[in-house]
This record gives structure tokens, sequence and C-alpha cells, in this order.
């Protein structure tokens, strides 16, 4: 796989038609996210236009519920096809095992990789400590929730690239690690708190990373993304 294919690029736009019109600019984009915004404005039919382009697809629904719900809305997704699937870690041990279970006894083999939220990249420790008053390091809360969706039986996680390095260390090199938070030297920050270079973000273990602004905000997308491309391979 080259690196390209290794950089997922989220579709955080209104309408169908934006989606395909950045879709159509970037042929060289293999993975591509399908998250709320996009899924709660259109449906599921932008995952039907990805399948006949050949696209893999991230549908980045993140649910958070208890088990019966989760279980059921995995149910519901496997019938997508989709490569990867989200839901927080915070649905705890019950509703990430029966999320899984659903999902493998609907789609088998098929089924999408899903994968835990550990702790959303806008958040900073301040965040963590004084807002959700979660009294723990940042560093172990995140690899605590990717040991519980391992444990869980999730094949994987969404962390930042600041913890990606203790997650591949502690979790194994078999567990998938999907990087958002991802800032080339030359963007802007954004909403984006643990924030790191797409070189950066590789050198630390992701196997993906997910880069949205950088690319789909630049006068050109196309140049953008190749800028990334060989950045990470320097
Ligand atoms: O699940 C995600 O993809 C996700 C998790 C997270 O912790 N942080 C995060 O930014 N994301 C998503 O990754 C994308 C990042 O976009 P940019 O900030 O524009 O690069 C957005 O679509 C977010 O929804």
């Amino acid at each position: 796989m080259s690196i390209c294919d290794r950089i997922i690029v989220p579709l955080d736009v209104p309408t169908q038609a934006d989606a395909l019109t950045l879709i159509d600019a970037l042929p060289e984009v293999s993975f591509w996210k399908v998250g709320l915004e996009l899924f709660v404005s259109s449906g599921p039919s932008i995952l039907s236009e990805l399948k006949t382009r050949q696209k893999r697809i991230f549908l980045d629904l993140k649910f958070h519920d208890i088990p019966n719900t989760v279980a059921g809305a995995c149910r519901s997704a496997a019938q997508y096809q989709v490569d990867l699937l989200t839901i927080h870690a915070t649905c705890g041990r019950r509703g990430l095992k029966d999320a899984q279970t659903a999902l493998v006894e609907t789609a088998g083999e098929q089924a999408p990789k899903l994968i835990a939220i550990t702790l959303l990249t806008s958040l900073s420790s301040r965040d963590l400590a004084f807002d959700l008053k979660i009294p723990v390091e940042l560093p172990e809360y995140a690899l605590e929730m990717a040991l519980l969706a391992k444990e869980s039986g999730l094949p994987g996680a969404v962390c930042s690239p600041h913890e990606a390095a203790q997650l591949r260390s502690v979790c194994g090199s078999e567990f998938l690690l999907v990087c958002p938070g991802v800032r080339p030297a030359w963007s802007e920050a954004g909403d984006q708190r643990r924030a790191m270079t797409p070189g950066e973000a590789m050198k630390a273990g992701a196997d993906y990373l997910v880069i949205g602004r950088p690319i789909t905000a630049s006068e050109d997308p196309g140049a953008a993304f190749q800028r990334i491309c060989e950045e990470i391979e320097a």
C-alpha cells in the first residue's frame, strides 16, 4: 500500500453534491470518510457513489448508546459493507462487546472493522480534568480506553498522534490505529488540540491518518494532498 492510500480524507460537507465535487476533484484519494454532517443531511446514498468509484469507506457515525442500541446500529450499518466504523470507547465493555458481536454475526468476514474513539482529538488535558472531571492523566486515559476496546474484541482505535506510539507498543502491531488531529506545519490547527504533522504521526505508529481541512479547505486540494504524501515519504 502506498503512503497516499494511508490517508483518509473526510467528506465534512453539507450536501451530497458538495461531496461528489470533492471526490471527483481528488481522484488520487482512495479512502474517504463519511461523517455525521453528510450522513445526517444526505443519508446512505453517498456510500453507493463511493462504492461505484471503488473507494474504501470509513463510516464515522461515532455510536454512543446503551448496548442494545449500539448493537442494533451496528446490525444496520453492516449492510453498507464499509471498511471502518466508529463507536465511543465510553459505551463501556458490554456496549463494545455487543456492538462487535452484532457486526460479526450480521456480516461475518465482510464486517467493517469497528474502531473505538479513545478521546476526541479536540480535547486537551485541561478539558479532561476540568470539564469532563476525569482524574487521570490524558495519555493514561487514552491507553485505558484503547485497552478496553481491545479486551472487548475490537480490532482497533482512534487516537491522536500524541498517544499513537504508546498505544502501538502496548496494544501490539495487529491493533489498527487511526489518527485524526494531523496538521502539516503549513496549516492551521483549528479546533484540534493534540495535533502532530503527518510525518510525525506515521512515525509514531499510525496505520491511517485522517486529514481534512488542510486538504479540503486548501485553494488547491490536489496539490495539498500531494504535498502531504511527499512530506511523509521524505
Ligand atoms: O473519528 C474521527 O474521525 C475523529 C475522531 C477524533 O478524535 N477527532 C477527529 O478530528 N475526528 C474526525 O477527523 C476529521 C478531522 O478533520 P480535520 O480537523 O479537518 O483534519 C473530522 O472529520 C473529525 O470528525
